[in-house]
C-alpha cells in the first residue's frame, strides 16, 4: 500500500498541518485517504510559502534574541543597540561594572548574587552524592503506610509509561484497521475494539482520570511527609544552636533556608523520581522499541538539542528572573518600611512624600516588568522555534520513508502522536533541570546549617547539674567575643545561698557577659563558674538552665495572650499558679483592668504594653519557673516613680530566697546587695557593700568609682528613689548621701 504513495501531496499537507498546529492534535480528523490524492493547490501552495516566510522570520528573530542574550553585539564600549532588550539587557547583563554611585547595600545584594550565581554554576557538582542524599533524607523510613504509598506512586510511573507507548501504538493500529482491504466504501472487519482501547489508554493519560488522581492522592501524603520531617529535623537543630550562631544568621534567613529547603528536598526527589526518570525511560523506549535507529537518533538528538536550548535559555530566564524579583522586593521593602514608621511619617508629616516614593518605586517595577515580559517571551520562541524544527524533520523524514514504500502511512500518525507526547515532559525535563539546579543550592544551605555544631557544646560525658544550695563562685573567669576586642578578665566572686551580687559600671563594661556566662550562652575561655561545688561548664547546657531562671533587660514576649506568656515560664503551671505570680510580680491588679484580662493578647514582641508592663510580665513568667538561682539584667528604661517602686517591690520578691546575680543600671535598687562589684573595662575595679563602698571614698576624699555614679544618680533625681527605699532599710546610708551633697 506504502509503494502507491508518492511523497509530494504528504509532504505538501504535512507542512500545512505542522503550520497550522493542527498536525499536533490528537483529536485532529486528518483524512489520511484525502491526503494520499489530493495534488497541493494554488491554495496550499501559498500556505506554504506563509509557512516558509513565518519561519524563516521566526528564526531570524530568534537568532537575533540568542545573539544579544549571548552577548555577541557588545563591541567593546560601543553597543550595538538591539531593538526591544536594549536598555532592559544593558542595565542588568553589565551589572558586573559597579558604578562608583552604587551604595554599600546594592553592593552588597550585587556581591550575594555573584555568589549566589557561583553556587548555581557549580550546584551540579557531585550531582549523584547530592541526589542520592535528598532521596535518603525523602525515605519514609520506618513509615510502613508511607511506603506503600511510594510502592504505588512507582507503580503508576511503569503505567504511564506503558500507556505512552500504547497510545501511539494504537493510534497506528486504528489506521491499519481503516485502510485495510475490502469494499470501496467498506470495511470487511474493521476491529472497533482498537478504537475502544485508544480512547481508554487515551482517557487514563489525563490529568483527571482516575489513575492520575490516584497517582496525586497518593504522592501527596508522601510529599507532605518529606517537607516535614526536614522542617522538623532543621527546626529542631536550630534551637540546639547557641545563642552565638542565631546572632550570625541573617534577619529571616532561618526561617527562608528553612522553607526553601525543605521544599527543595522534596524537589529533588520530585524530579529525579517523577520527571527525569521516567522521561529518559520514555525516550529509551522511543529508541529501542518503537522505530529503530534512525528514529531513536532522531528523538535522542533532537531531545538533547532541544534541552540544551531550554537549559540555556532558562539559564538566562532564572537571571532575570532573579533581578526581577530583587527590583519586586525593594518596591515591597519600601512599602513595609514606610507602613511600619507610620509614627515617624506622622512626626514629619511626610504621608505625601512616601506616596510618591512608593509611586516611583511601583513605575521603575511596572517598566523592568514589562522589559522582562519581552525577554520572556523571545526566550519561548526559540524554544518553540528548536522544537517545531525537530518535529518538523522527524515528519519529512518519515513522510518520505513512507514515500519509498518503506513504512506503512500509519507510522506517521504514530510519530507525531508519540512526538507530541514527548514534547511537554522533554520541555518540562528542561525547567525541572532548572529547577533542581536551583534546588541543589537551596538544600546546600539547608545542608550547611545542619552540618552547623554548636558553638557551646555539652560534653560527651557531661551530667546533670544538681542544685542543693544555689552558690555561685566565678574563679578567675575570663572571656572574650572576639580576639580583638577586650573582654572580661579574671573575674573572681561568690555568691553564697540566698545572697544577692551586683553587678554595676559603665555601659560597655560586661556586666551582661558575667550574667550571659552564668546561663552558657558561652563559655568563659579560662577559669570556671561553679554551681554548689559544680563546674557548669562539665554540666548539660539543659540542666544549667533549668536551675536559673532569668530576667532580660527587654522582656521579649510571644504575639499572644498575657496568661500564655506567663505560663510559658512552665507551661504545665495552673491557672492559680499563673495569678499567683503574677501577684508576687506586681501585674496581676493592672491585667485585671484590661478588656480581656489574662486573655488579652500582647502584640508582636508585647507591643501592646508598656515597658514597665511588659518588664513585670517577663518577670511573672520568670517567678512561674520557680529556679533556686536567679540572674536579672535590670530594665534601664525610665519608669515613673510608682511603677518603679512596684518593680523594684517586684524585684526584690523575685530574689527572696534565692541567689541572685543582678545588673543594675540604677543604684537605688541595688544599694541592699551583699556584694556589689563595680566593672570597668572587663575588670572588677571595686567590691563591697553599698556602705562599704560610700565609706572607702569618703575615706579616700570623695574618689571611687562607685561613689562617682551614685553621687551622679542622686544629682539625676534618684535620690528620691535611693533615700525612700534607703531609710526603709538603712538610715545611715541615706544620711551619708545626703551629707555628702
Ligand atoms: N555577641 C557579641 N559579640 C561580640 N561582642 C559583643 C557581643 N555581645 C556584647 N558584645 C560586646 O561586649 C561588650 C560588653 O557587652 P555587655 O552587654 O556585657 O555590656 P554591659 O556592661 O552589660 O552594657 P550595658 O550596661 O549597656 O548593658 C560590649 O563592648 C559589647 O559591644
Amino acid at each position: 500500500m506504502g509503494s502507491t504513495l508518492t511523497a509530494k501531496p504528504l509532504f505538501a499537507h504535512g507542512l500545512q498541518l505542522v503550520s497550522s498546529g493542527t498536525l499536533f492534535n490528537e483529536n485532529s480528523n486528518i483524512n489520511i485517504e484525502q491526503i494520499l490524492t489530493l495534488a497541493p493547490s494554488v491554495h496550499e501552495q501559498v500556505q506554504l510559502g506563509l509557512f516558509m516566510i513565518r519561519y524563516a522570520l521566526l528564526w531570524v528573530m530568534g537568532v537575533l534574541s540568542m545573539a544579544h542574550l549571548m552577548g555577541w553585539f557588545d563591541m567593546g564600549d560601543l553597543k550595538v543597540p538591539v531593538t526591544f532588550l536594549g536598555s532592559f539587557t544593558d542595565t542588568f547583563l553589565s551589572s558586573n561594572d559597579e558604578p562608583a554611585t552604587l551604595s554599600a547595600t546594592t553592593k552588597e545584594e550585587l556581591k550575594e548574587l555573584q555568589e549566589e550565581e557561583k553556587a548555581e554554576a557549580a550546584a551540579f557538582q557531585g550531582f549523584w552524592a547530592k541526589a542520592k542524599l535528598a532521596m535518603l533524607m525523602s525515605y519514609p523510613a520506618g513509615q510502613r503506610r508511607l511506603q506503600i504509598l511510594l510502592a504505588v506512586q512507582v507503580f503508576f510511573i511503569v503505567v504511564d509509561r506503558y500507556l505512552n507507548l500504547m497510545v501511539p501504538l494504537q493510534t497506528e493500529r486504528i489506521l491499519r484497521s481503516l485502510t485495510q482491504e475490502g469494499e470501496s466504501s467498506k470495511l470487511a472487519n474493521f476491529d472497533y475494539g482498537t478504537v475502544v482501547l485508544y480512547i481508554f489508554f487515551s482517557y487514563l493519560q489525563r490529568y483527571s482520570s482516575i489513575a492520575s488522581v490516584l497517582q496525586r492522592l497518593s504522592r501527596e501524603p508522601v510529599e507532605e511527609h518529606i517537607r516535614q520531617s526536614i522542617t522538623l529535623r532543621f527546626f529542631q537543630h536550630v534551637h540546639n544552636l547557641s545563642v552565638q550562631d542565631h546572632l550570625d544568621f541573617k534577619a529571616g534567613e532561618v526561617m527562608n533556608v528553612m522553607e526553601r529547603g525543605a521544599r527543595a528536598m522534596q524537589g529533588v526527589s520530585n524530579t529525579i523520581l517523577l520527571r527525569l526518570v521516567p522521561t529518559i525511560a520514555d525516550v529509551v523506549i522511543a529508541v529501542v522499541y518503537f522505530w529503530g535507529w534512525r528514529y531513536g537518533a532522531l528523538v535522542s538528538v533532537s531531545s538533547a538539542f532541544y534541552l540544551m536550548v531550554t537549559l540555556f535559555t532558562g539559564r538566562r530566564r532564572a537571571k532575570f528572573y532573579r533581578h526581577w524579583i530583587e527590583i519586586d522586593h525593594s518596591s515591597h521593602e519600601r512599602a513595609v518600611d514606610s507602613l511600619t514608621n507610620y509614627e515617624t511619617v506622622k512626626y514629619f508629616t511626610a504621608e505625601t512624600y512616601e506616596v510618591s516614593q512608593y509611586r516611583k518605586s511601583f513605575e521603575k517595577w511596572h517598566g523592568k516588568s514589562w522589559k522582562m515580559s519581552m525577554v520572556y517571551e523571545a526566550l519561548d520562541m526559540i524554544e518553540s522555534l528548536v522544537w517545531t524544527a525537530n518535529s518538523l524533520v522527524g515528519c519529512l523524514l518519515c513522510a518520505y520513508e513512507i514515500s519509498l514504500g518503506q513504512r506503512h502511512f500509519g507510522s506517521f500518525m504514530s510519530f507525531i502522536v508519540y512526538i507530541k507526547q514527548l514534547e511537554s515532559p522533554v520541555d518540562m525535563i528542561a525547567y525541572y533541570v532548572n529547577d533542581l539546579r536551583r534546588d541543589f543550592v537551596s538544600m546546600e544551605k539547608l545542608l550547611k546549617i545542619l552540618e552547623k555544631a554548636p558553638t557551646v557544646k555539652d560534653l560527651p560525658e557531661a551530667e546533670t547539674l544538681i542544685v542543693t544550695d544555689g552558690e555561685i563562685k566565678f574563679e578567675n573567669v575570663s572571656f572574650q567575643y572576639d580576639a580583638n576586642k577586650k573582654g572580661l578578665s579574671n573575674i573572681s566572686f561568690t555568691a553564697r545561698k540566698g545572697q544577692t551580687v551586683a553587678f554595676v559600671g559603665p555601659t560597655g563594661s560586661g556586666k551582661s557577659t558575667l550574667l550571659r556566662l552564668a546561663f552558657r550562652f558561652w563559655d568563659p575561655s579560662s577559669g570556671r563558674i561553679l554551681i554548689d561545688g559544680q563546674d557548669i561548664a562539665t554540666k548539660t547546657q539543659q540542666s544549667v538552665r533549668q536551675k536559673i531562671g532569668v530576667v532580660p533587660q527587654d522582656a521579649v514576649l510571644f504575639n499572644d495572650t498575657i496568661l500564655y506568656n506567663i505560663n510559658y515560664g512552665r507551661v504545665h503551671a495552673t491557672r492559680e499558679e499563673v495569678e499567683a505570680a503574677a501577684k508576687v510580680a506586681q501585674i496581676h491588679d493592672s491585667i485585671m483592668k484590661f478588656k480581656d484580662g489574662y486573655d488579652t493578647i500582647v502584640g508582636e514582641r508585647g507591643s501592646k504594653l508598656s515597658g514597665g508592663e511588659k518588664q513585670r510580665l517577663g518577670l511573672a513568667r520568670t517567678l512561674l519557673k520557680g529556679a533556686p538561682i536567679c540572674l536579672m539584667d535590670e530594665p534601664s528604661s525610665a519608669l515613673d516613680s510608682a511603677t518603679e517602686r512596684q518593680m523594684q517591690q517586684a524585684l526584690s520578691n523575685m530574689s527572696q530566697g534565692r541567689t541572685t546575680l543582678v545588673v543594675a543600671h540604677r543604684l537605688s535598687t541595688i544599694m541592699h546587695a551583699d556584694l556589689i562589684l563595680c566593672i570597668k573595662d572587663g575588670e572588677v575595679v571595686e567590691r563591697g557593700t553599698h556602705d562599704e563602698l560610700v565609706q572607702k571614698a569618703l575615706d579616700n576624699g570623695g574618689q571611687g568609682e562607685y561613689y562617682n555614679m551614685w553621687k551622679i544618680q542622686l544629682g539625676q533625681g534618684d535620690a528620691c528613689v535611693a533615700s525612700e527605699s534607703s531609710s526603709a532599710k538603712d538610715d545611715t546610708s541615706d544620711s551619708e548621701a545626703d551629707d555628702d551633697e
